[in-house]
């Protein structure tokens, strides 16, 4: 018998960023190995056009959550989405939802944040802090509270090489940041960025740590955790091998990588990999609300949920098998083939964007245009660059963060627990799992059929065959125009043309004297 998933039975579980990634993911696993357990609250605002009901709607009737319905076929009356943004006051959560939340909730699982790397400091301030602060204020108000478990980064302290599993203060309070969001205008919020996220690269990863600043202010009040997952990729083994549905992170580039977009990257090939599957990152979450609730630590535990210092992997070696399986599973409708490669200068790295990026891009929106269609590779291009440039700093570093807590967690679990909630990340295959995250992006994110390979195999051969003929084309021009221009070279033509006709007579009369 799993004690986690005893516990979480009969519990009423808030979730916020619920529709996100890594919340869809732990909703899911909750359902499966507690089916029995009360309600699971969702925070939830309307989307692109969609209602609350439309969007639960959509997320229950995905792949991911076949297996859930199994086990739990009522699973609908079990999810309660409540309409929130956290962007506004109170969340804009009713009075009766409000009432309900406070008087029921036991468990808190705060997932939602911006994870854009460029957003306004003004709105990541907003939801990855306010947001935070706000949520601790609701459960203070829960009498029913056991565990506020909070999910930041184990890139919020990026700025150092080592990071230990306590808070490292931000110089300006988080108080005082909140504050003067109030009242200053954006063009000085423009300005003062920079000096306040200091050596860290972004407003993300700045705002994350103030939030974990602000969750630790809290800490003696409430029953509170801190998890710190690295870069989160594809699932490793739950519900299925390599589910992921959106592109951030790794999963955008492998998708530039395999569509042919994406040809030169400037990262650091021995850099460590940080990625951690989804599944592994959710297994602790709900080991960590368990053992925080039922165990109550004296202090606010963070954990790291990282993979470097206990199996790890790197960038070149990654790269190499996102390749090799393009290799024997292709995308569909490639602009190239796939054919990526590392780049570690600032100098090789402008010349292969020029060369590989931005010149096939101009010269295809220059086809379209012949043909009358609309140019849209440059526009494209230009976004895949940006991205690139964001993801730089994260490729070209390595990081050690110690996993002290999250070992000691594991150690506290019965083995039917270290079997059902496994975040070992050590019992993980990499090329295995690049594998099947490879394959999963395939199937679930850009939704490929499988029995498109072929078709896709004869595409990348006739994009060789164009390769093969435009180079051949361009050499032949290129030539042409020099041997116009310059005495050299037509002499250089001369004496190879020459050279090539003596052996090709020699050829002759030597194989003529053997007959
Ligand atoms: C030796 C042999 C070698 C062989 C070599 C082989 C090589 C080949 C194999 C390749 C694999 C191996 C290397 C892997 C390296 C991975 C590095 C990962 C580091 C991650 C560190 C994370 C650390 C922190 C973790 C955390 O704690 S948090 C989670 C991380 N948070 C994020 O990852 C958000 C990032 N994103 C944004 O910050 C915004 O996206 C923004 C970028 C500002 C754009 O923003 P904007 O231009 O305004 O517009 P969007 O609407 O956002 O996007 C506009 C368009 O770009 C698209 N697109 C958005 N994203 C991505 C993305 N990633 N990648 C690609 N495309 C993307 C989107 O599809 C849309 O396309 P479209 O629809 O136009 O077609
Ligand atoms: N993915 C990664 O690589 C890593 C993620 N993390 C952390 O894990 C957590 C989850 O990340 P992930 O699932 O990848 O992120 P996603 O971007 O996939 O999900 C973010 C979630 O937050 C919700 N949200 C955003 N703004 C609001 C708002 N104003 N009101 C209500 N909900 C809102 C989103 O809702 P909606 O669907 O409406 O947009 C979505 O459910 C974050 O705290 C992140 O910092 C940490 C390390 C790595």
């Amino acid at each position: 018998m799993s004690m986690i998933a005893d516990f979480y039975g009969g519990k009423s579980i808030l979730i916020t960023g619920a529709t996100g990634f890594l919340g869809k993911v732990l909703m899911e696993k909750l359902f499966r190995t507690s089916p029995d357990l009360r309600v699971i609250y969702i925070l939830v605002r309307p989307k692109a056009g969609q209602t609350l009901q439309q969007r639960v709607f959509q997320i229950l009737n995905s792949k991911l959550f076949e297996k859930v319905k199994e086990v739990c076929p009522n699973v609908h009356e079990k999810i309660r989405a409540i309409s929130a943004d956290l962007n506004q006051n109170d969340f804009a959560i009713s009075m009766q939802d409000m009432q309900e939340l406070l008087s029921y909730t036991d468990i808190i699982f705060h997932c939602a944040a911006t994870v854009r790397f460029d957003d306004h400091l003004r709105h990541a301030v907003q939801l990855n802090v306010t947001a935070t602060q706000q949520l601790l204020l609701m459960a203070s108000q829960m009498p029913n509270l056991k565990a506020f478990i909070h999910i930041s980064t184990a890139f919020s302290n990026c700025n150092l090489k080592h990071i230990d599993e306590v808070i490292y203060p931000c110089p300006v309070e988080p108080k005082k940041i909140i504050d003067s969001m109030e009242w200053l205008d954006d063009a000085i919020i423009d300005e003062i960025t920079p000096k306040l996220i200091g050596d860290r690269p972004n407003t993300y990863t700045y705002t994350k740590a103030l939030g974990e600043m602000v969750v630790q202010q809290e800490s003696g009040k409430l029953n509170l955790a801190i998890i710190r997952p690295s870069i989160v990729g594809a699932t490793w083994q739950e519900p299925f091998p390599g589910w992921v549905d959106n592109v951030n992170g790794p999963t955008g580039l492998i998708v530039a990588a395999g569509k042919g977009f994406l040809r030169s990257i400037r990262a650091t090939p021995m850099a460590v990999a940080d990625l951690i599957p989804a599944d592994i990152v959710v297994n602790l979450t709900l080991a960590v609300g368990w053992y925080t609730a039922v165990h109550r630590p004296k202090s606010t535990l963070i954990y790291h949920c990282t993979s470097g210092n206990l199996n790890p992997c790197n960038w070149g070696k990654m790269g190499i098998q996102v390749l090799a399986t393009f290799e024997k599973i292709p995308l569909e409708r490639a602009f190239r083939r796939p054919k990526a490669d590392f780049t570690t200068s600032n100098v090789t790295t402008q010349y292969w964007n020029a060369v590989s990026h931005r010149a096939p891009a101009i010269i295809y929106d220059f086809y379209l245009r012949l043909t009358g269609r609309k140019p849209r590779m440059t526009k494209l291009m230009n976004r895949l660059l940006r991205t690139l440039s964001m993801l730089e700093y994260f490729i070209n570093r390595s990081w050690e963060w110690s996993t002290y807590n999250t070992e000691m967690l594991m150690s506290k679990l019965s083995p039917e627990d270290q079997r059902v909630f496994n975040f070992d990340v050590r019992q993980l295959n990499w090329l295995e799992y690049i594998e099947n995250y490879v394959l999963g992006v395939k199937k679930y994110l850009l939704k490929e059929d499988m029995a498109g390979i072929p078709e896709a195999k004869q595409h990348l051969k006739r994009l060789r065959n164009i390769h093969y003929l435009f180079n051949t084309a361009l050499f032949l021009i290129a030539w042409r125009l020099l041997i116009a221009r310059s005495q050299v070279a037509r002499n250089v033509w001369f004496f190879i043309v020459s050279f090539c006709y003596k052996f090709l007579s020699y050829f002759r009369a030597s194989s003529t004297l053997k007959v």
